[in-house]
């Protein structure tokens, strides 16, 4: 155990303190350390991470130190601020989620892909999502083999070339599912957005990976192959800024905070839920972090194949702001065409002013990327 004490005249040195404590001591890369760092305005402040299990730092707090409810300011927290919604070119508009049929013909998955957004654009999609792992079984057998060199691009990965193609020709913007990516001798989970010029905007590798073990029901480990993402992936589109999160990053709340505290309007999660999890947990997961955020949530995942080596829930789905099902499907081959209006973000934001009633004088979210970076 590690133990310092700090002499703290408010909160805003502890944090910094814990802060660079945290940055300096961990030899692990930052976004491996924990996204929170809970302060209690108590004597005493636990943290946790996996090299320092039990880093104590002690406070002796004097009682005027600490701030009431109602005369914090967040701007006194030393943290940076949420940022406000920015203004996209479109500000309402229609989403087509593509919950597609995936087969062991990878040439197959990438044309019936094809056809499916050019179907979602044809509808006035001009924001489409595709599933977790379009282009391949889902499978650590399959990983492997099915894997792209996404960065090499091109003829290394015939996906994303046509996500690419597709993009540029319909002027739209594509939330690309996830394929297996290879870089060097790993392998990614990794999801594509691609802007209105067909440019790649922004590349997401899973940062949370699957290993489930219910043992009669189901047991699925990821990192028997894959690699974990290391970043948080949020990106300026036309159609609004959007937190990308692929299918198990979806349980994980710090990363949808972080997400609305840097402004996005729109969580995409393409994910394959299983049948033991899916009927409980995938309507209850996205409908949490839209009304916990008062943000937009779709999820894509896969069509369900009852004679897959791993049969996918299905269900893809947009949530409003107020948690509400704004549209979504049952397991069969489907395309939701919806429609988003960020205007509603404000409306809902106005109703419940959550951000304005947050109780930072008793926690508060600490962006670990953000605090390093100030
Ligand atoms: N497949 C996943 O990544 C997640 C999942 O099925 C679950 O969390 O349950």
């Amino acid at each position: 155990m590690k133990s310092s004490v700090v002499s703290s005249k408010n909160l805003i040195r502890l944090q910094s303190a814990i802060s660079r404590s945290f940055l300096q001591h961990s030899s692990k890369p930052i976004s491996q350390t924990p996204f929170f760092i809970p302060i209690f305005p108590t004597n005493t402040i636990n943290l946790y991470n996996q090299r320092y299990q039990n880093l104590q730092i002690q406070i002796r707090s004097n009682s005027s130190s600490i701030m009431s409810s109602s005369a914090f300011k967040p701007e006194q927290a030393g943290l940076p601020p949420a940022l406000p919604l920015p203004s996209p070119l479109l500000t309402k508009f229609k989403i087509g989620i593509c919950q597609l049929a995936v087969t062991p013909d990878k040439e197959r998955n990438i044309q019936h892909a094809r056809k499916a957004i050019e179907e979602a654009a044809q509808k006035g999609a001009q924001l489409v999502v595709l599933p977790e792992i379009w282009n391949s079984p889902y499978s650590n057998d399959s990983f492997p083999v099915y894997a792209e060199d996404i960065d090499a691009g091109h003829d290394a990965s015939p996906s994303t070339a046509m996500l690419s193609e597709v993009s540029s020709r319909l002027k739209i913007t594509v939330v690309g599912g996830s394929i297996p990516e290879r870089c060097g001798d790993k392998l990614y989970n990794t999801c594509c957005v691609f802007g209105t010029d067909g440019n790649l905007k922004a590349k997401h590798r899973k940062i949370h990976l699957f290993d489930i073990d219910i043992p009669g029901k189901i047991t699925f480990m990821e990192s028997k192959t894959l690699t974990a993402g290391e970043t948080p992936t949020i990106v300026d589109t036309d159609v609004g800024r959007i937190g990308v999160g692929i299918c198990y990053d979806i349980r994980f709340q710090e990363l949808a905070m972080i997400y609305a505290s840097r402004g996005a309007h729109l969580l995409c999660y393409p994910g394959a839920f299983n049948m033991t999890t899916g009927p409980l947990h995938w309507e209850l997961l996205q409908r949490a972090r839209a009304v916990d955020n008062q943000l937009y949530v779709a999820t894509c995942s896969p069509a369900r194949d009852a004679g897959a080596g791993y049969v996918a829930w299905g269900h893809s789905t947009l949530v409003g702001p107020f948690g509400e099902v704004l549209a979504t499907t049952e397991h069969d081959e489907d395309i939701i065409i919806a429609e988003i209006d960020y205007s509603i973000l404000e409306q809902r934001r106005a109703n419940l002013p959550l951000a304005k009633q947050r109780r930072g004088d008793l926690y508060q979210l600490v962006d670990i990327r953000r605090v390093g970076a100030h």
